[in-house]
């Protein structure tokens, strides 16, 4: 695990920048695609300010998501419906890349559609992201795995479906550990200070909380974090 502490948010999205600069190009011609996923809530921002700078061929990236709400697209609480306001004008990066939820159905059958979509995509059911974003909440849950929960023992199931989560809204479906844990990276960002207790818990004191399970078999993990969120560090 790499930590990577800098001055403020405008750094971090400029480090984490560089970094899915470096991921994809490096996917790109080793392996002729690129494959991310991506999370909601402050990745947002840091990809929509960050990516449009990157320089990258975007025609061959595909692009999931960690989890993802069930509501409708056009819903302010959808990942998908921020990106495609916030992100996808800024850059050469078409709709029809991202790997999105089937809408108008529960979270059990969004989350068995979106493991085929993701099986179809890899080209089997064996799913490698060269890359995942992923964001901390105030409460050490990444993706939508959430302390003491069910699901942060889940070993079957690629995509899982949650209907009791404890941030709104309650219906989702996350990646599970086993695809967390075969990425080739992991990339976590965080800022402010709202999040340096969690952030000591998880890197100083090793606290047996989601995002501290984010371990790749075979894979890098990077934490960059801002000088607040790193006060206790
Ligand atoms: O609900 C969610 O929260 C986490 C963390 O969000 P943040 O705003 O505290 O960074 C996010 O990573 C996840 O994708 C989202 O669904």
């Amino acid at each position: 695990m790499t930590t990577i502490t800098v001055a403020n948010e405008q750094d971090i999205i400029k480090k984490l920048s560089s970094y899915i600069e470096k991921i994809s190009n490096d996917a790109i011609h080793n392996r002729g695609k690129f494959y991310i996923g991506l999370s909601g809530g402050s990745v947002v921002k840091y990809l929509s300010e960050g990516l449009p700078k990157v320089n990258t061929d975007w025609s061959k990236w595909v692009l999931a998501f960690c989890d993802e709400r069930i509501v409708p697209e056009d819903s302010e609480d959808s990942t998908f419906g921020v990106y495609s306001r916030q992100l996808i004008p800024k850059t050469s990066l078409d709709k029809k890349q991202f790997i999105t939820i089937k809408q108008g159905v529960s979270a059990n059958e969004a989350a068995r559609d979106y493991t085929q979509k993701l099986t179809d995509a890899f080209g089997g059911d064996e799913f490698i992201f060269d890359l995942l974003l992923l964001g901390m909440g105030p409460d050490g849950h990444t993706c939508s795995l959430f302390p003491n929960h069910p699901l942060l023992e889940e070993s079957n199931l690629k995509v899982a479906a949650i209907t009791d989560s404890p941030k709104p809204p309650p219906e989702r479906i996350t990646l599970t550990y086993p695809i967390i844990n075969n990425a080739r990276n992991c990339i976590f960002a965080a800022s402010g200070a709202g999040k340096a207790e969690m952030i000591k818990k998880i890197l100083k004191d090793k606290d047996d909380l989601p995002a501290a399970r984010v371990k790749p078999i075979h894979g890098s993990v990077y934490w960059i974090v801002d000088a607040a969120a790193a006060k206790y560090l």
